[in-house]
């Protein structure tokens, strides 16, 4: 349904330089990414800190401009339209977004159905009895009273708000929502209950997810297929629970490894992380970017690019020396 094919986002830093000409360093945020995401189907985003999730998703939502690359929906190149232009857009209503953070996404001066309301009177043009009908289905689609519309933010439970989060996001019925974090601000047992709210609306109204997370115990329950990032590339992408079991790439292995999954012993040794990342400023482009950190990492990691690698079928990974023994 949406096919990113080699996007990057880099973005100049340091002081401007005094001739136009003199280049500033680049800071590379995503490199080179390509993702597909199937009608219906959840895709996993996870990778530290800072390794470009966010800056990605919000390329492929068109809120900031891609350096290059393409990203195909519906038939068209959503990445050849400037983001200022895509707010216009029909697509913009089939691709929405949850935030992490629904307090600070969320304006203190809206009641929750005016949060809601927003996105149907800009982007479907709804006004009077058939706006209030649309919020009102959305609301209650995510178990919002319809007694709670008229409240502001600050009169709003955590739960509340991610709810109403997420039916500002659906109240333009998109086939795409991208969930950057959606559970993350929130107490462990409220996480459960809106987990549980986002599988059902996504049964109920055949959405696909792009589903950003930390917690790799909720990406492997939730998610079909997943990806993980490590500075700007994704090293790995294949059916989640494959990838949880056996991890080809290092990097993935490592993280796995660093997590507890229920009911699963792991053979053979861990892997540990040590060191620092490599800077994302101007990085050796013939070098493997998870070279110096890599516990398997050879000479050639350092000279050369590393080669896309098919462990089973469906699944890839950047990597030389990639696990293949099932783990
Ligand atoms: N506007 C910007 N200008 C310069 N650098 C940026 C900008 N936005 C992001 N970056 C850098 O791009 C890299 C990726 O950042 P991004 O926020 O996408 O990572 P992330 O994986 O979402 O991290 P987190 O999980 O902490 O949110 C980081 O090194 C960050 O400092």
């Amino acid at each position: 349904m949406l096919v990113a094919s080699s996007l990057s986002k880099r973005f100049p830093v340091g002081r401007p330089r005094l001739f136009a000409r003199a280049r500033r360093p680049l800071l590379h945020a995503v490199d080179r990414v390509s993702l597909a995401i199937g009608a219906g189907e959840t895709v996993g985003l996870v990778g530290e800190s800072g390794c470009g999730k966010t800056t990605l998703t919000r390329m492929l939502a068109r809120l900031i401009d891609p350096t290059e690359g393409r990203i195909l929906f519906g038939g068209e190149d959503l990445a050849a339209i400037p983001a200022a232009r895509f707010a216009r857009h029909p697509a913009r209503a089939a691709i929405q977004m949850v935030f992490q953070d629904a307090e600070g996404s969320i304006n203190p001066r809206f009641t929750a159905f005016e949060a809601i309301a927003a996105p149907l009177r800009r982007l479907r043009g709804l006004r009077g009895a058939a706006l209030a009908a649309s919020v009102e289905r959305a609301a209650e689609r995510c178990g919002l009273p319809k007694e709670l519309l008229g409240r502001f933010p600050h009169q709003l439970s955590g739960g509340q708000k991610a709810r109403v989060g997420i039916a500002r996001a659906i109240a333009t019925e998109p086939t795409l929502l991208i969930l950057d974090e959606p559970t993350s601000a929130l107490d462990v047992s409220v996480q459960v209950v809106i987990l549980h709210l986002l599988a059902e609306l996504r049964r109920a109204l055949g959405m696909s997810y792009l589903f950003v997370s930390h917690d790799l115990n909720v990406v492997r329950l939730i998610c079909d297929r997943v990806a993980v990032m490590y500075l700007g590339r994704i090293v790995e992408e294949g059916p989640a629970e494959a990838v949880f079991r056996s991890p080809a790439h290092p990097y993935t292995r490592a993280l796995v490894d660093s997590i507890a999954i229920p009911g699963q012993k792991r053979a053979g040794a861990r892997i540990r992380l040590t060191g620092d990342p490599q800077s994302p400023i101007d990085p050796d482009p013939e070098a493997c970017r998870f070279h110096g950190r890599c516990p398997r990492g050879e000479a050639l990691c350092g000279r050369a690019a590393p080669p896309e690698v098919s462990p089973a079928p469906g699944r890839r990974a950047l990597c030389h020396f990639p696990l293949l023994e099932p783990g």
